[in-house]
């Protein structure tokens, strides 16, 4: 680089370390970056893109963000996956001999971001490492800013991808190997090589399977944080197993934490239950909706805590009221460890630890098995909080470099400083006082500067009155004149020796306060374990009992009976109508429901509630039902179409059958299947002979519990010859030309589909509803000659359809019965059949229609 500055030259050094990463590179007031980080950024940022003599034959591009305001702009980096680098000037410019030296003081990526302000304050952020040996895939997933890990490990890929979404993991490690695979999947991908010696975990872990991904994590944060990792906690092993999974189409269109149309809380099922207190109850309960329980021991023991938070009423209200003075201790600890934690936050642990004993009593009096728990945790920060009590003052700034933090009477030497710093101020009092004695000037005072520390003002007025001698002119004003006398001097003198060694004395004297809180740093973890797990069952009882939930019951035998049971979702949001609550029953002899029904009459809602309701009793939350009676569930899945969906056109189906797919060859007979109109995607006859051959195929080999929703009235047939498949539909009733919807699920098939009805209500003009009435009525014409009797074998119903048009094999019984083609239809399909479209230009294509028509006619 011979043609470059010395400091272009060391900016291309240590960028060449950091290719991956935006180079914040400090310069004075500013962070800069150059070349094509330059040149990327300030379309990223939006800011504008300069240039630099950088030594060499053209200027470099250049932008840059004022240091102050980076955050923002780090922000906008990491939201979009990418990562900074921040690179900071590490000796003073002025003892500098040549170029400033310069050094990587931490690198900021999606996974790594320590700031509350850039992480959302409910949500985990983690970071994953994934690595793969010839057996399976080992997975860590940590989240820095508490230091919670979970690790598990799964035989394959998709599995281990899958795990991924579910934690929503922005960011994954993996070797040099992998790196390309997972870039494909879009994750935003950070490379390190994993170290071989188990003795570098910074914690115990004797699981060997877990290794390679805890190994290239630690490996991974030792390279990039280069600061104190003790904050980490021991690694939780899990079995994806021990969950209930839910694909990742499921909880979205199951729309658990957000909404499927504006991926906001508001309207999910997380927006509903979420009546937390704290942030650390918020993670906790998006966590548990990630991934309800299938340990019945588990989720029992979570209902009786709710049961008693119910009926405790009185204690319920007091310890939510005093959660709410409870901060995010987990994200404080994390602070604590990593060196980031300023006074304000130690105050809030103080504040936070104090609160504990009354929430402990109210826990007790309760008789929750947590109280114990929560009592040893009390008695463990007894110490922290006295400490920190004694010697932080009650607001102290957010900075810990310009004092006002610790408490007097907290260091002997610290008081004395202030003292002098103190007097010192009374004495610039009484020596304004004298001043102005002396000289008869009533405005006269005395004041102080940055540029010239103390000074005494006179008028421009009152200069005639002073004494000459002893006031050395220091600054001229427009109306006024600053002096200094060799008094004056001196105390400043003083005054200022006292601030400056108090400042530094309270900085060293909080760093070893720090350094303290360290060592309680696992009773705050513990903690705040205990407290998220309160909150969020004391959530669960404030939701329930406002809302007239039941508590779920477990069948032995795998039957689902729920009595009078409601969307919760939907019920809330139509609070001001009447929801209308359906039952459902589903056991051994009936395994499946075939529901049709208009549209908008509320088949999916039926269906997404049984779903619902079983995710809430899985998760340990009583249910909108009178009644309910559930197995336990294994998985769930759904397809549950979105109106997008519809509008994205073919490909759309391809991902409605691999859906189905995924659903089918995962699903066993513990699982809940949601179909909602499968097939619509197709061509009708198409549509309907997969919905008819999947129906039969989860009958005959799956078992499962399947809610399958359609429009296909011919379908109905199939409850004839699949003995486990029982219709039910929606009703609705017509009135006067319009259509009332009841919502109520009642047995038996829909007699019709009404969509012209609901067309109307959208508002369609009214030629084309009429249009559509006459057609309908021609074509249920023709569909009633050849339209399948119900004594024909349901397994038929598709391909006698399909005859219609001649196409469906000749041996099916349905053939047979079909009326034979008139002549004129015939010369139709024979003429149809020898066009070449591909010869054809459009206004061929139409002359032919034509004549067609015409020779119809
Ligand atoms: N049980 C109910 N009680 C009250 N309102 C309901 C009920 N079920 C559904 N609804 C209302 O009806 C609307 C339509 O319901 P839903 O989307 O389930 O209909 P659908 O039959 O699946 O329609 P489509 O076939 O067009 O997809 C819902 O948004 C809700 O407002």
């Amino acid at each position: 680089m011979p043609q470059y500055t010395p400091m272009m030259q060391q900016y291309l050094s240590i960028k060449s370390a950091y290719k991956d990463a935006f180079l914040f590179f400090r310069l004075g007031d500013f962070y800069e970056m150059f070349f094509d980080d330059a040149t990327r950024a300030a379309q990223i940022l939006e800011i504008a893109l300069t240039s630099r003599d950088g030594g060499g034959k053209e200027r470099v591009p250049m932008c840059g963000v004022p240091h102050h305001a980076a955050k923002g702009y780090i922000k906008r980096f990491i939201d979009q996956g990418y990562k900074v680098a921040i690179c900071e000037q590490v000796e003073d410019p002025k003892q500098a001999k040549g170029v400033v030296k310069r050094e990587v003081t931490h690198v900021i990526s999606p996974g790594m971001v320590m700031d509350e302000t850039i992480l959302s304050e409910k949500e985990h952020n983690f970071l994953a490492a994934l690595a793969h040996d010839d057996e399976q895939y080992s997975l860590a997933l940590c989240d820095l800013t508490t230091g919670t890990i979970h690790t598990t490990c799964v035989q394959d890929f998709e599995r281990a991808l899958e795990e991924l979404k579910v934690a929503r993991v922005k960011e994954v490690i993996v070797s040099a190997q992998m790196m390309d695979l997972m870039r494909e999947q879009s994750w935003t991908v950070s490379v390190a090589q994993t170290i071989d010696n188990a003795a570098e975990l910074p914690f115990a872990f004797e699981n060997k399977a877990c290794l390679p991904a805890l190994l290239l994590l630690t490996q991974y944060l030792q390279i990039t944080q280069q600061r104190s990792l003790d904050h980490l906690q021991q690694p939780r092993f899990y079995e994806p197993d021990e969950y209930l999974t839910i694909d990742s189409n499921g909880r979205r269109t199951l729309e658990l934490v957000e909404t499927m149309r504006d991926k906001t809380k508001k309207g999910s099922l997380l927006w509903l239950l979420d009546e937390t207190k704290t942030a650390m109850g918020g993670r906790r309960l998006k966590e548990w909706l990630d991934k309800p329980l299938r340990s019945k021991q588990g989720i029992q023991d979570r209902l009786d805590a709710v049961s008693t938070l119910i009926e405790g009423f009185t204690s319920r209200h007091d310890i939510r009221e005093k959660m709410t003075a409870v901060y995010d201790i987990e994200r404080l600890a994390g602070r604590i460890s990593y060196g980031n934690a300023n006074a304000r936050d130690l105050v809030q642990v103080k504040k936070t630890v104090s609160t504990l004993p009354g929430i402990q009593r109210a826990v007790s009096e309760l008789g929750l098995p947590l109280a114990s728990l929560l009592a040893e945790q009390v008695t463990a920060l007894e110490e922290l909080e006295k400490l920190l009590a004694n010697s932080l003052l009650e607001e102290p700034p957010l900075t810990i470099t310009e004092g006002d933090m610790i408490a007097d009477g907290y260091s002997d030497v610290l008081d004395r400083y202030r003292d002098a710093g103190r007097n010192g101020k009374e004495w610039i009092a009484a020596l304004e006082k004298r001043e102005r004695d002396e000289t008869q000037i009533r405005t006269l005072k005395v004041g102080f500067n940055r540029v010239f520390g103390y000074y005494i003002e006179v008028s421009r007025s009152n200069l005639k009155n002073l004494p000459e001698g002893r006031y050395e002119r220091k600054q001229t004003l427009a109306n006024a004149e600053r002096f200094i006398t060799d008094e004056l001097k001196e105390k400043e003198r003083l005054i200022l020796e006292a601030q400056e060694k108090s400042v530094d004395l309270e900085h060293q004297l909080f760093l070893e306060l720090r350094q303290r809180a360290q060592q309680f740093i696992p009773a705050l973890q513990e903690l705040s374990r205990l407290i998220s797990e309160l909150d969020v069952l004391a959530s669960f009882a404030e939701v329930s009992e406002r809302s007239g939930y039941v508590r779920p019951q477990f069948s032995p035998t795998g039957e689902l009976s729920i009595v009078d049971g409601r969307h919760p979702v939907v019920e809330k949001m139509t609070m001001h109508q009447h929801y209308v609550a359906n039952s459902v029953t589903l056991d051994n002899t009936t395994s499946m429901l075939l529901i049709t029904g208009p549209n908008m009459s509320g088949k999916s809602t039926y269906m997404r509630q049984v779903a619902l309701i079983a995710i809430m009793a899985q998760i340990g939350c009583f249910v909108p039902a009178k009644e309910a009676t559930l197995p336990l569930f294994d998985q769930v899945f759904t397809r549950i179409g979105a109106a997008d969906d519809l509008a994205a056109g073919q490909s759309t189906f391809m991902v409605e059958m691999m859906e189905t797919n995924d659903a089918i060859q995962k699903a066993t007979a513990s699982s809940l299947l949601l179909l909602d109109e499968i097939g619509r995607g197709t061509s009708t006859y198409d549509g309907m002979a997969l919905a008819q051959s999947i129906l039969e195929y989860i009958h005959n080999h799956i078992g499962a519990k399947t809610l399958f929703s359609t429009h296909y009235h011919e379908l109905t047939q199939l409850e004839l010859t699949l003995d486990a498949l029982q219709n039910v539909h929606v009703a609705a009733v017509e009135d006067q030309d319009t259509i009332v919807f009841l919502h109520k699920v009642e047995p038996g098939p829909s007699d019709r589909s009404y969509g012209i009805h609901v067309a109307k209500l959208a508002g369609l003009p009214d030629g084309i509803t009429k249009q559509a009435t006459a057609l309908l009525q021609q074509l249920e014409q023709t569909k009633g000659q050849a339209a399948p009797t119900a004594e024909v074998g349901a397994t038929q119903t598709v391909a006698e359809q399909l005859s219609l048009f001649g196409e469906a094999n000749t041996a099916s019984k349905a053939a047979k019965k079909t009326p034979a083609p008139s002549k004129a239809e015939a010369t139709f399909a024979s003429e149809l059949a020898s066009l070449d479209l591909m010869d054809m230009t459009p206004l061929e294509a139409m002359n032919w229609l034509y004549r067609m028509k015409k020779k119809v006619q």
